[in-house]
């Protein structure tokens, strides 16, 4: 291990991008963040300006870097996955804001290909499901709506890709353009099983090859940055959507070990090695990360909104100031007194995939506080996480996995109460690691691995430390009405009255 390496990732997220410089010992070593602007056109629509996105990657880069007591030896992206940008090749200007993985404007396209039978093709190629989630029907939508576009795309003017993509683009000048196999599987056009865009897939949707990126490992050399960014060249050595850096992030290496993310939202993945399981009960079959043409397979369960909720508890209710609140806020209370919030607020992800599933508070009587939605809304997370759980081992349990802690990380996974109720909602341990900042780490670790600041994963699960362990404490019973009550609650939320869509 070289000791003076130090290693730039560039977390680019929904809410917010941020650059973290990291030694090889995984110390954090300098960092910075910017959160912004979300743009909701129409309901149910979200924009990102990808001029925002390379502004705000460049100067927190920037800032890193000069923070930094030594040179960077590498670059490693992690970004929000599914998000969907298509630039002019001659400008390399956007043709349009990028299309955000919670916009749901594709939902009725998604619904006819589903009516045309067009789902079991999908599932079986991609692992994933016919939601506007996915890249794929957004790219044909701004192909469709921005004028001229699908002429530009057809003879090769346009590119698109994924948030790495633009960025990689962007940093070179023009002179890459690629993704990685994490990113690829969540379009919606690429085989997890042969590992390539697939012609079928491409003719379904409408998608001209040429717009495609080229596909890379996780840990590849991708090329360097143009000198005039960061003073000097520096080699971009990893790439990964951001919930397959956690998983690396968290050294989830093992099959059988998983780890869920509390972001904006909740992302849970559980490592099944070099076979992609069959996907059952509404999770998605997905790429853990491929390394020296590897590709190891993961399962998924992903959640649309987590901290999400808590940012709506305090930018448009008020009822906090600050996020951090809620777990005091939270702990105060002896119990929910029967609140329960479903935050679907842009539909339900798994195990329903509901995209007209809206968001709802049930519960409520003359008693209830602002306290009880407060705690209604942290609840939320951990029972959906549950949810996750139970579709993906059958009844909720880790244990079932032969696993019997989950690894958590991302902003909510600092809350205190909110880790204490997951453990008791799953009835297995969770662990926190000490760097909270798991997805940069994962894409730090991805560019260590190709410039030989680290030799192997084993090297990797050896940075990473326990922070703090939750252990269950909940009795059987209480927990077991919780579940009841969050379930009713969902039903009440879900559009098919009460039936899961799929
Ligand atoms: N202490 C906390 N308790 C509950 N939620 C929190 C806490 N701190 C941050 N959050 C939530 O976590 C999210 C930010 O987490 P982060 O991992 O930075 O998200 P992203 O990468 O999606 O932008 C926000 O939605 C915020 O509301
Ligand atoms: O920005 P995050 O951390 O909420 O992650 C977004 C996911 O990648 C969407 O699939």
């Amino acid at each position: 291990m070289t000791r003076q390496s130090r290693l730039l990732a560039i977390d680019q997220g929904t809410t917010s991008t941020r650059s973290l410089v990291f030694d090889a010992e995984g110390r954090l070593i300098a960092s910075a963040q910017r959160e912004f602007p979300q743009y909701y056109p129409q309901a149910g629509w979200v924009d990102h300006d990808p001029e925002d996105i390379w502004r705000d990657a460049i100067e927190t880069a920037r800032e890193a870097i000069a923070k930094s007591d030594a040179p960077i030896t590498a670059i490693g992206l992690a970004n929000q996955r599914e998000t969907v940008v298509v630039w002019d090749r001659a400008t390399g200007a956007p043709i349009h804001r990028a299309i955000v993985w919670q916009d749901r404007r594709t939902a009725s396209e998604c619904e006819r290909l589903r009516d045309e039978g067009a789902e079991a093709l999908v599932r079986a190629r991609t692992g994933l499901l016919l939601d506007p989630y996915f890249s794929a029907t957004k790219l044909a939508w701004i192909l469709d709506n921005v004028s001229n576009a699908r002429q530009q795309a057809e003879r090769g003017q346009l590119a698109f890709g994924t948030i790495d993509s633009f960025l990689l683009w962007r940093l070179t000048l023009g002179q890459v353009h690629a993704t990685d196999a994490t990113n690829a599987s969540r379009t919606l056009l690429f085989d997890i099983h042969r590992q390539c865009w697939d012609d079928e897939l491409l003719a379904l949707f409408r998608i001209p090859h040429g717009l495609l990126p080229s596909v890379q490992d996780s840990s590849h050399f991708y090329g360097a940055t143009i000198a005039e960014l960061f003073g000097a060249p520096i080699p971009i050595a990893g790439v990964a959507g951001d919930q397959h850096a956690a998983m690396v992030g968290q050294a989830c290496f093992k099959p059988g070990m998983v780890k869920s993310t509390y972001g904006t939202g909740c992302f849970a993945l559980r490592n099944t090695g070099a076979e992609p399981a069959s996907p059952r009960g509404g999770t998605l079959t997905t790429m853990a990360y491929r390394i020296e043409g590897v590709p190891t397979y993961a399962s998924e369960g992903a959640i649309f909104i987590a901290g999400a909720a808590i940012k709506w508890l305090r930018d448009r209710l008020g009822l906090i100031s600050d996020a951090a609140e809620t777990s005091e806020i939270a702990a105060k209370l002896p119990g929910n007194h029967g609140v329960y919030m479903v935050p679907a607020f842009v539909g339900l992800g798994a195990p329903h995939w509901d995209p007209h599933a809206r968001g709802l508070l049930c519960g409520l009587t003359l008693d209830s506080s602002a306290a009880h939605i407060v705690r209604a809304a942290l609840e939320s997370v951990a029972y959906q996480t549950f949810d996750l759980m139970e579709a993906m081992t059958g009844d909720g349990s880790l244990q079932a996995q032969g696993k019997s802690a989950l690894r958590i990380d991302g902003g909510m996974a600092a809350n205190d109460w909110f880790c204490q109720f997951l453990a008791d909602i799953l009835d297995a341990p969770v662990e926190r690691p000490i760097m909270l900042e798991i997805t940069a780490h994962g894409a730090a670790f991805l560019a260590g691995l190709s410039t030989g600041v680290y030799p192997n994963l084993a090297a990797i699960s050896n940075v990473w430390a326990r922070g703090a362990r939750f252990e269950p404490r909940m009795a059987h019973a209480e927990r077991e009405r919780l579940i009841e009550g969050w379930r009713d609650a969902v039903r009440r939320a879900l559009s098919s009255g009460g039936e899961a869509t799929r």
